[in-house]
């Protein structure tokens, strides 16, 4: 089609020029014009202007045709004082004006700063995408003419796919924003949480664990999921960040969605994000933590907690990189290596139906146990080093250092809350010592056993020559003090259900021969009156 006012039209080929232009990844400034060079082969004009909504006023952003000069580059007019404008916005409907229009209408917006003649043809196409109108895009020609309307419909169409890219890009530039502070903030948190060192892996007296690391560092360089199980405070989330800055990822976010610290009902918006009206208090858009996390890794920390529900879009985010935020059918996609940890035995949460069995396959194509503390107690002069150091780069109490009797006591326990407990009892030891040295009286840790005395219901005072606190020098010291101590609680009874040999696990005969051994031979002594 080619007639006075329409340029040489190609139906489909600017049909999928128009399309390609509205899916380019441009920024706002590249796409207008981009989109007023398409413009010019499909409508004749001698101005085309690109105004942009800002508080009130249409600003010009873009120009172009021969009459484009700098005074209408930075033209503005307030939007109040033309109803003809407004009404296309609020119709959303492009229209041509005719010279009736120009006649009785409100002016020309250009009055001052071109003169054009009255009744000149003329075009104002609205700029709206969703619930949102960006501007407006006019266009002019000294003609005086009106627009026919097959061609205000066919500029109407790129009004619309101009504005869907405007608002686009727009989002992907919030987008993007959101994201660069996002991985500031999660840096900053990084640094200051000393949780930028992988601590004692790799450098690990503990076979198992160099080999665990091993292992890491092979799959880091991978986009595999990876499970980490492993009890409670045994370092599962330190080797996920471990495995990121491993990985060529490194330099994107690493994001954390702890899945037992965020009520059920508010988990899927926290992975998926949101839109606006979504639910009650979503009063804006939201990016989740896959979006936040993307080109980077995301830790589902205590995976074993995500509601069943929420199992089946976490697979399918996993298998097809897609989701639609809550109260969104736009389909977003997020490129995300995906970490997972638990502390809970997933096999036995897929018996009992409150975990997918698919999710479980999809998760722990690489599985990584950590092992427990009282595993590893080889790496303990190591671990409290490295702890130490790292608590002294937070409080500035430097050249603390556990004596080797501080040792022999922290070896002698189980410490169930694993690395976490020992950071924490190494800490409170630091507050209460004076001077540099950490010997065993600074830990009030229980020594081994512990957790078998501490299910009785209360431990009595010791009796008179029985074990005191201080220092524990040897192995051998340790166990004497401890079976004195559950000697003390049974009341010097070896035997039976509540006896000391059955409260340590022992047989009764290994007990004496231990007791003897280590030089406890007066059961009396246990006796406490009971008055
Ligand atoms: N490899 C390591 N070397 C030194 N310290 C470590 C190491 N791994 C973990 N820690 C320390 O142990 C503590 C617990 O670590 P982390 O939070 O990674 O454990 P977790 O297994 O994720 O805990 P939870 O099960 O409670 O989520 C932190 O103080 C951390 O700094």
């Amino acid at each position: 089609m080619q007639d006075d006012f329409s340029g040489a039209i190609d139906g489909a080929k600017d049909a999928r020029d128009l399309l390609e232009l509205a899916t380019a990844e441009d920024s706002v400034g590249d796409l207008l014009r981009r989109g007023l060079d398409w413009l010019t082969r499909v409508v004749r004009f001698d101005l085309a202007t690109v105004f942009l909504l800002k508080e009130g006023r249409l600003v010009a952003v873009a120009a172009r045709g021969s009459l484009a000069n700098a005074k209408v580059r930075q033209h503005s007019l307030p939007l109040s004082e033309f109803p003809s404008l407004r009404q296309a916005l609020e119709t959303r409907r492009a229209k041509a004006f005719t010279e009736e229009d120009h006649a009785h209408g409100d002016g020309d917006p250009f009055d001052g700063v071109l003169d054009l003649p009255p009744g000149h043809s003329c075009m104002v196409v609205p700029l709206c995408a969703g619930d949102r109108c960006y501007g407006v895009l006019s266009l002019d020609r000294a003609e005086c003419e009106t627009y026919p309307q097959p061609v205000v419909d066919l500029v109407e169409v790129y009004g619309q796919m101009l504005a869907t890219a405007i608002q686009s890009a727009e989002q992907r530039a919030t987008f993007e924003r959101l994201h660069r502070q996002d991985h500031e903030h999660a840096k900053l948190l990084e640094a200051q949480l000393g949780g930028d060192s992988e601590g004692i892996l790799e450098t690990s007296k503990s076979p198992v664990m160099r080999d665990l690391a091993r292992r890491a560092r092979q799959v880091a360089e991978t986009d595999t999921p990876v499970l980490i199980t492993g009890e409670t405070g045994t370092g599962k989330e330190r080797l996920a960040r471990a495995i990121h800055r491993w990985s060529a990822r490194a330099d994107q976010p690493f994001v954390t969605l702890n899945c037992a610290a965020i009520p059920a009902g508010l988990l899927e918006s926290e992975l998926f994000g949101h839109v606006k009206g979504a639910f009650t208090g979503a009063t804006k858009d939201r990016a989740g933590r896959f979006q936040m996390a993307h080109g980077g890794t995301l830790l589902l920390d205590e995976v074993g907690e995500l509601p069943f529900d929420l199992q089946a879009k976490l697979l399918r985010a996993l298998q097809e990189k897609t989701f639609e935020p809550v109260g969104s059918d736009k389909t977003v996609r997020a490129d995300v290596r995906i970490l997972a940890a638990t502390h809970v035995d997933l096999q036995q949460a897929i018996a009992q139906k409150r975990f997918r069995e698919d999710l479980y396959y999809r998760l722990s194509v690489f599985p990584l146990r950590l092992p427990p503390l009282r595993e590893r107690r080889e790496d303990l002069p190591q671990l409290c080093a490295f702890l130490l150091e790292e608590q002294a780069n937070r409080t500035g109490r430097r050249g603390m250092r556990v004596t080797p009797e501080g040792l022999v006591r922290l070896e002698a326990y189980e410490w169930p809350g694993n690395l976490r407990e020992l950071a924490n009892a190494l800490e409170r030891a630091t507050i209460l010592t004076r001077g540099t040295e950490l010997g065993p009286e600074s830990f009030d840790v229980p020594t081994r056993g512990a957790a078998v005395v501490a299910a009785l219901p209360e431990e009595p005072a010791p009796a008179a020559g029985g074990p005191k606190r201080g220092p524990v020098l040897t192995l051998a010291a340790v166990q004497r003090e401890h079976i004195m101590r559950v000697l003390t609680l049974t009341r010097g009874r070896v035997y039976g259900a509540n006896g000391a040999a059955a409260l340590l696990g022992l047989k009764p005969s290994t007990l004496q021969s231990r007791m003897k051994k280590l030089g406890i031979a007066r059961l009396e002594q246990f006796v406490v009156d009971e008055a």
